[in-house]
């Protein structure tokens, strides 16, 4: 069953326990800094295996120092749902064990 899109009140509110994390009402999105490229390209390998894992795909953009990730939700249009929650908090639990910051 598709999720069903959160009103853009529960996804501030959401966010609001989510840190560097913001949202432009059709996503939500993060850029993490890193001192250098090779933890930065780790995190990306880690971010995709928490996305198979779950099932739920980022747009992930890697930089020299600086991953960003945007998500959301495709099968209901391309709208923020709690799998995309879901998934910035795996992230936010794997991002300081790469340095992110
Ligand atoms: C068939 C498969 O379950 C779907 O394509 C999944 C895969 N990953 C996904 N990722 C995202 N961000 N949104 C989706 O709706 C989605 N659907």
């Amino acid at each position: 069953m598709a999720p069903e899109p959160l009103t853009r009140q529960q996804t501030d509110d959401a966010l609001a326990e989510l840190p560097g994390w913001s949202t432009d009402g059709d996503s939500i999105s993060r850029t993490y800094s890193f001192a250098k490229h090779l933890p930065a390209a780790a995190m990306v390998v880690h971010v995709a295996a928490i996305q198979e894992e779950l099932n739920h795909h980022s747009e992930m953009s890697l930089g020299y120092n600086k991953l960003s990730v945007t998500v959301n939700t495709h099968s209901v249009g391309g709208q923020v749902t709690a799998k995309d929650i879901e998934l910035a908090r795996r992230i936010e639990e794997i991002a300081a064990g790469h340095g992110a910051s």
